[in-house]
């Protein structure tokens, strides 16, 4: 099955990405706090046999975009490991930051605004997350921010204008049927295993991944997801042209949006299934019911 990448706006153009992600900025700022507790509290960072250079602190953005979100948010981990590693008496590691998107993703933005200041070495990684990105235990903190909910695909089945899950006039599971509410979680789950798979090969034992990413409140079912409403004005303009008979109703009923915002029991489920990480938190924003999943690499 082939992938279905769709990245953000490139450029620092009125419509850019750049120009155009405060609330994700505003998600990162509410989670700067959590991520500095959880690296003062469950990062190891004692000598490891396994981590081939120890004094090398790798550190991976997944789909940083680009910019400025993501120096920010390089920054206060820097900062925060910075100021464990000094708790501990230990000598300062060199920092290398790769920063990970799709392909097709505006590096060149990215690489051009990097702050002049900055305390690492910085890469980018080219590639979907989907799959290995990196070197057997080569990184010991994976970040991640509003990228997850980001499917490898939208469920074939809700595209199938055969299938009795079908999302006919939708874009999008919110409101839809249970079953295309199913499908989009099935799809999550099958997408997240081969997230963690690839990432339990590439984080050194011990080390931190903190996920921020858009979700929903336990106990509610998908079709009540608070990500969508945003969607719903191009969802109607897109019915309208299939009222004119601009676009067709099969293309319109066949297309659907690869994206799906989890609960955080989903996330648990998953995660426990997976075997590789401990979760050291789950926490849910209550502001914007971001969750915040922070796992651990068993040693
Ligand atoms: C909403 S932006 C978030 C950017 C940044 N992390 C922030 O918080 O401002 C989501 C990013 O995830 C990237 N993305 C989505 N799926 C991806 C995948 N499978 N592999 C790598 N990047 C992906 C998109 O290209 C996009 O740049
Ligand atoms: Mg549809």
């Amino acid at each position: 099955m082939q992938e279905e990448p769709y990245v953000m706006v490139g450029g620092d153009g009125q419509y850019s990405y750049a120009k155009n992600s405060n609330l994700q900025r505003v998600g990162a700022d509410h989670a700067k706090t959590l991520i500095i507790e959880a690296i003062t509290e469950n990062l190891d960072i004692d000598e490891n046999v396994s981590c081939p250079n120890s004094n090398i602190f790798g550190i991976a953005d997944l789909g940083c975009s680009v910019g400025p979100n993501t120096y920010v948010s390089m920054k206060n981990i820097i900062e925060a490991v910075v100021q464990k590693y000094k708790s501990k008496g230990r000598n300062l590691p060199e920092f290398q930051v790769f920063f990970n998107d799709h392909v097709s993703n505006d590096f060149n933005t990215l690489f051009a605004n990097l702050p002049a200041d900055r305390q690492y070495f910085g890469a980018g990684v080219p590639g979907s997350f989907y799959h290995r990105l990196f070197p057997k235990a080569s990184l010991k903190f994976v970040y991640s921010a509003y990228a997850l909910h980001w499917l490898f695909r939208a469920p074939p089945e809700v595209g199938d204008l055969d299938s009795a899950s079908c999302n006919r006039g939708r874009l999008y599971y919110r409101n839809a049927t249970k079953e295309v509410g199913q499908a989009y979680s099935a799809q999550f789950e099958k997408d997240m295993e081969s997230f963690l798979s690839a990432r339990a090969e590439e984080l050194a034992p011990g080390g931190l991944m903190a996920i921020l990413m858009s979700g929903r409140k336990d106990g509610t079912l998908p079709r009540q997801s608070s990500i969508g409403p945003q969607d719903l004005p191009l969802e109607s303009s897109l019915l309208d042209l299939v009222n004119e008979g601009i676009i067709s109703k099969d293309k319109m009923d066949s297309f659907n949006l690869p994206i799906y915002g989890p609960s955080a029991e989903e996330i648990k489920a998953i995660v426990v299934k997976n075997e590789h990480f401990d979760i050291v938190r789950l926490i849910t924003l209550t502001s914007n019911s971001s969750l915040m999943p922070t796992v651990r690499r068993g040693v």
